[in-house]
């Protein structure tokens, strides 16, 4: 057993207690400098021994209680739920557990249970392995489950929640002219396996290509961005789709409320030497004229969950309805924005209709100068059966299974009167 691997384990626990007991999300804690002190190997590590158990969070519940009389405080429980995801992906039973003896047993307050780790995680190191496999996959939380069943029915549910035990690869987007890593994908972005360290991959310290999920780099090609254009991206950072419309030529201004987020966009523009307005400020506050508009709304992120196992834990769905509100007044206030023939492309990283489908159909309903345009769904490796009844894209982390999946969004492109 390694120092450093102790190491890496102590701030994993560290991190689920965060998420667990403290409702925080991931990239919070790492923003606030959780991983620091850490050296990049080991953050990596850390970061991913995380991810692991809040994936198998289920499983190693069920594996750890066979085995507890009473259930021990959280921080505990995480060294413990660690340690049995841990011992049950073929992780070496003797580092696993001395590495969590020593962890809990350094704990002013809990060094007592020292004993009772070693005894739980021997067991589990026994037995668990070849349970594992046969256990159910992880479920969602009811509060999600549930209105998800309600939308997308009982076994789309089942397809997502086996696409979020699985996790995400990575999906890059090339520069036009550039290459990139990866095997391609049918609507164009590369996927890598196993990527590893994503900085040291052929072509990213050149800026050949920026690191954008295959569903979200969908957005920015259904609004087709044409050169010289003046194009808005009301909510830009970290600016994945920033990039591809400065990538088309076009002359973007890119707004976002978070100047923090924003730093992330001018390193990334900086990076593939692509130019971009960059503006801190509130979308709803925003005035000026453009002949096209991207609003990548602030949403509950539901659609994101194979990369962020965290959100189900950390959230309980208690601010989708100021969420769905500030979505309504954004496209409203977006659409004064947009010269006449214009066109806005309104998307959301969520797999609740009320942030896609039924803003859209409102929208409609409120704006007689507004059209959905059909016809900009029709690109290359788009499904037309993911179109929806009011002209919406509708894309789900079950499509694509055999190729690893993609992220939960909804797209629509409106078109206003001339
Ligand atoms: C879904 S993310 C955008 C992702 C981004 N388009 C990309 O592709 O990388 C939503 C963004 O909306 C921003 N936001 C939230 N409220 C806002 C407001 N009132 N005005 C402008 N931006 C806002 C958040 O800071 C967040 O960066």
């Amino acid at each position: 057993m390694s120092d450093n691997a102790t190491a890496a384990r102590r701030s994993a626990i560290y991190l689920l207690d965060q998420i667990l007991g403290e409702g925080r999300l991931l990239p919070e804690c790492l923003a606030a400098g959780a991983l620091d002190r850490l050296a990049p190997d080991d953050r990596a590590r850390a970061q991913r021994l995380t991810l692991q158990t809040l994936r198998g969070l289920e499983r190693a519940d069920r594996l750890l209680d066979n085995h507890l009389n009473r259930t021990p405080a959280l921080t505990v429980r995480n060294a413990l739920r660690l340690g049995a995801v841990e011992l049950c992906l073929g992780e070496a039973a003797h580092g696993v557990v001395n590495s969590m003896v020593e962890i809990v047993g350094r704990s002013r307050k809990h060094g007592r249970l020292k004993g009772l780790v070693n005894a739980v995680l021997r067991k589990v190191a026994a037995e668990g392995p070849e349970a594992w496999p046969k256990m159910r996959v992880p479920r969602m939380p009811d509060w999600l489950r549930e209105p998800l069943i309600a939308a997308w029915g009982a076994d789309a549910v089942a397809g997502m929640e086996r696409t979020h035990f699985a996790g995400a690869p990575l999906d890059i987007t090339v520069k036009p002219g550039a290459t990139g890593p990866g095997e391609a994908l049918p609507t164009g972005s590369l996927r890598v396996h196993d990527a590893g360290q994503v900085s040291t991959l052929p072509g990213f310290a050149k800026g050949d290509w920026w690191v954008q999920d295959a569903a979200a780099a969908l957005p920015v090609r259904i609004l087709a961005p044409r050169a010289g254009e003046t194009l808005l991206d009301l909510c830009a950072a970290p600016g994945g789709k920033t990039l591809q419309l400065a990538a088309a030529g076009a002359t973007v201004t890119a707004l976002d409320i978070s100047d923090s987020r924003l730093e992330k966009v001018r390193e990334n523009l900086k990076r593939t030497n692509l130019q971009a307005n960059v503006i801190a400020g509130d979308a709803l506050e925003h005035q000026g004229q453009y002949d096209a508009i991207l609003l990548d709304a602030p949403c509950s992120a539901t659609g994101t969950i194979r990369r962020h196992p965290d959100l189900p834990f950390a959230k309980d769905g208690s601010e989708f309805a100021g969420l769905i509100a500030l979505q309504t007044q954004m496209l409203a206030h977006a659409w004064t924005l947009l010269k006449p023939g214009g066109r806005l492309v309104y998307c959301t990283c969520s797999l609740l209709p009320d942030e896609g489908e039924v803003q859209i159909e409102e929208a409609l309903d409120q704006h007689p100068d507004m059209t959905v345009d059909r016809e900009a769904l029709k690109i290359s490796g788009v499904d037309q059966e993911w179109i929806t009844p009011e002209g919406g894209l509708r894309l789900r982390p079950d499509y694509w299974a055999d190729l690893g999946g993609m992220d939960g969004f909804y797209i629509a492109c409106l078109n206003k009167s001339a």
